[in-house]
């Protein structure tokens, strides 16, 4: 069965508010976005990447792919408006039936154990994202006050999230809205349920100047 990643790395960045993408800030004297495409590489020899990349960003990235003497082998697509059209770009380069992961390029820190897991429970479930508990009191804001709710039934969302291919071209052919913030939020849409797997903890998203400092501590 093929299998494929998208790595979506067509943001703006700007909570990170830093000049260079975030997903070119160095973690350990390596960008960020080349740690997530070792990581795949590392779970699959065979995986197609497909990096989603802002169209002017991309010759940079050549560029430090030289510098750095990177040669994980991967395709380039363009980036779009929101995640969900940089996703949808991506995707328009995956052809035929398989598996197709889709990962945000700012979570190098995801496991080969999770990656692997969710790849294999696609295969029965169709639709899989990795999830985390709720380790802190959760309050919900009401119009007057906040409240107390249960963690218990929540969860934190990560990715991988891994799909049928042919459900998640059906998927990200419907009209976008701001709602799709992550790709199961497309599929279920559709009234398709997604399955949970247990994510991992250190994989957090590089979001803001306080995530390079824990992504450091991880090395
Ligand atoms: N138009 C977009 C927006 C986001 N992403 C990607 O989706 C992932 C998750 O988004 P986030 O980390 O929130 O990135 P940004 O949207 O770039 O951040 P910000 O909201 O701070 O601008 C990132 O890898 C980001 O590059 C993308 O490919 N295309
Ligand atoms: C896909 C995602 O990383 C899952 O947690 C998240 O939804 C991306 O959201 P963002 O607002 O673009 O950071």
């Amino acid at each position: 069965m093929n299998r494929y990643v998208i790595i979506v790395a067509g943001g703006k960045g700007l909570r990170m508010g830093s000049d260079l993408p975030k997903q070119f800030l160095p973690i350990g004297n390596k960008p960020v976005l080349m740690r997530t495409l070792e990581v795949f590489r590392k779970f699959d020899a065979n995986l197609q990447i497909i990096l989603v990349l802002p169209l002017a960003q991309q010759k940079f990235w050549k560029q430090l792919c030289e510098k750095y003497r990177f040669t994980v082998e991967h395709v380039v697509a363009d980036g779009g408006e929101t995640r969900f059209h940089s996703v949808k770009n991506g995707l328009a380069q995956v052809q035929g039936p398989g598996l197709v992961g889709v990962h945000d390029g700012v979570r190098p820190f995801v496991s080969v154990e999770v990656i692997r897991n969710c790849y294999d429970l696609a295969k029965q479930y169709k639709a899989v994202i990795p999830v985390i508990d709720v380790v802190e009191t959760l309050r919900h804001l009401t119009d007057a006050a906040s409240e107390t709710v249960s963690r218990n039934d929540y969860k934190l969302v990560q990715t991988p999230q891994v799909f049928d291919a042919e459900l998640l071209r059906q998927a990200y052919a419907q009209e976008y809205t701001p709602f799709f913030t992550d790709d199961a939020s497309v599929v279920e849409a559709m009234g398709v349920s997604v399955y949970l797997a247990p994510g991992n903890r250190e994989n957090i998203k590089i979001t803001t100047p306080f995530d390079l400092k824990i992504g450091s501590a991880l090395l």
